[in-house]
């Protein structure tokens, strides 16, 4: 199985090196070869646990590395979440589930790649003995598991970028309390954009890439991707054979990320009926599903930060194979984007449908869904339960626990979200290196603390 990029200007990669590198140096963005046809596997699947499910999955992708250690890997990485299923589906009433992705040690379902990643990251280093410096932007979930998932790391030093009082403030606090010598959390002025730009920018220098071993841990990587398609099937694997293609995953989104890999997982042959796109009012995904119209405006904090995002990294996998991977037409269509004209695409629907709602409109859901299921959605969550599909059964991913959030939780339903491992971050010192955001001071900061 090779990589290749959506730019179409850089060797195949194998799966170790696609990760090392995470972005292409063209700049594009990997995907694999082709993608296995995963039908004749649900069966047997069906009856594994989570960890045995992603291991199973990855031997798909990455041959390089054993079956073995596969299973060792993907035991440890969900080792440390708080649930025996790792991802619980839960029935909320006939037609409606939520698939609870916020289990693991950041409450976000960040975790799910990042534990991986971390770990992939070690046997890289241990491996070639080399020194990684791993960066990443966030706005707000990816930092923190991604630094969770390297922490104390030998032989990896973590550089995650953030849009200086746009993130929420215990999402703050999972970046810069741990005390970790390898972890340097980064405010910048500016959005979140502006941060995963710096960050392109920096990849944008082969030679500065190659001196500290730089790789990008944002789903930029596609094994953050990849690991995130595992959860889909998880889920479609919960529910009667049946049901199966029934089912509309409704997923909160900002960076296309997430919806990407459950739209990988069903090219694969996981049986969905469709997708939706649910976005807060940074809402240039649901303007593109509604009207096939991409274009980029400005960014507007919300009571969903993490979904604050205007340019989404990983619409451009999506063009790729929307446009039959025709990487000479990616890449105009990439440089036209950045130029800020807008791209129109026809029928970009497809599976996908879209969904969006404004601060009061995430408010008054939460309020709604406390009352009429007793259950606790975080704001980014909330922007799933709107527009439900008559048709559809409904799987709502759960994005992120409501307590990294209490503010607007606890006034739309009266309940103050609480979670030990953030009561105790509360009481820790914040240890943050702000930087000017231009290119030259981040990559300065790099090379001084590599
Ligand atoms: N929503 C993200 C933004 C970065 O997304 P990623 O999935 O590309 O890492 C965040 O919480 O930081």
């Amino acid at each position: 199985m090779q990589y290749l990029s959506t730019r179409g200007q850089t060797q195949p990669h194998s799966f170790s090196e696609a990760v090392e590198a995470g972005l292409a140096p063209d700049g594009g963005l990997f995907l694999p070869e082709s993608f296995p046809d995963i039908r004749s596997h649900l069966n047997d699947w069906q009856s594994l646990t989570y960890p045995q499910l992603a291991a199973e999955f990855f031997q798909l992708f990455a041959p390089d590395i054993s079956s073995e250690e596969w299973h060792s890997l993907t035991a440890q990485a969900y080792s440390k979440f708080d649930s025996p299923d790792v991802a619980p589906l839960r029935q909320l009433d006939e037609k409606t589930y939520v698939l609870e992705l916020f289990h693991g040690p950041t409450l976000a379902f960040k975790d799910f790649a990042l534990q991986l990643l971390g770990l992939l990251y070690k046997r890289l280093a241990t491996q070639s003995g080399k020194t990684l410096a791993v960066l990443g932007a966030t706005s707000g979930d990816t930092g923190s598991a991604a630094i969770h998932g390297c922490l104390g790391q030998d032989g990896i030093n973590i550089f995650i970028l953030y849009p200086n009082g746009r993130v929420a403030p215990l999402q703050e606090r999972q970046m810069a309390c741990t005390d970790a010598s390898n972890v340097f959390a980064i405010p910048i002025p500016g959005t979140f954009d502006d941060a995963q730009a710096l960050v392109k920018e920096t990849f944008g220098d082969p030679a500065f890439t190659a001196a500290h071993n730089l790789s990008a841990v944002n789903s930029i990587n596609i094994a953050r991707v990849l690991a995130q398609c595992v959860y889909y099937i998880w889920a479609t694997l919960r529910l009667p054979e049946n049901l199966r293609d029934q089912v509309e995953f409704v997923v909160p989104t900002g960076n296309f990320g997430n919806v990407l890999a459950g739209f990988l997982a069903h090219q694969m042959g996981m049986p969905a009926k469709r997708f939706r796109v649910a976005t807060n009012q940074n809402d240039i995904l649901h303007r593109f599903f509604t009207n096939g119209e991409y274009r980029q405006g400005d960014v507007f904090p919300s009571f969903a930060p993490s979904m604050d995002i205007q340019a989404a990294s990983n619409f451009e996998r999506f063009l790729y194979l929307l446009l039959n991977k025709d990487s000479t037409r990616v890449r105009e269509l990439i440089a036209q984007m950045k130029s800020g004209t807008p791209v129109t695409l026809p029928e970009p629907r497809g599976i996908f449908r879209a969904s969006r709602l404004d601060d009061a409109g995430i408010a008054a859901t939460i309020a709604d869904v406390w009352q009429q299921y007793g259950y606790i959605a975080d704001p980014h969550t909330a922007c799933g339960f709107t527009d439900m599909a008559p048709d559809a059964i409904s799987i709502v991913l759960a994005t992120a626990h409501p307590a990294k959030f209490p503010e607007v939780v606890q006034q739309a339903t009266g309940v103050d979200p609480t979670h030990p491992t953030l009561e105790a971050l509360k009481l820790l010192p914040l240890r943050t290196h702000p930087l000017p955001a231009t290119v030259d001071s981040i990559k300065t900061f790099i090379a001084e603390h590599s």
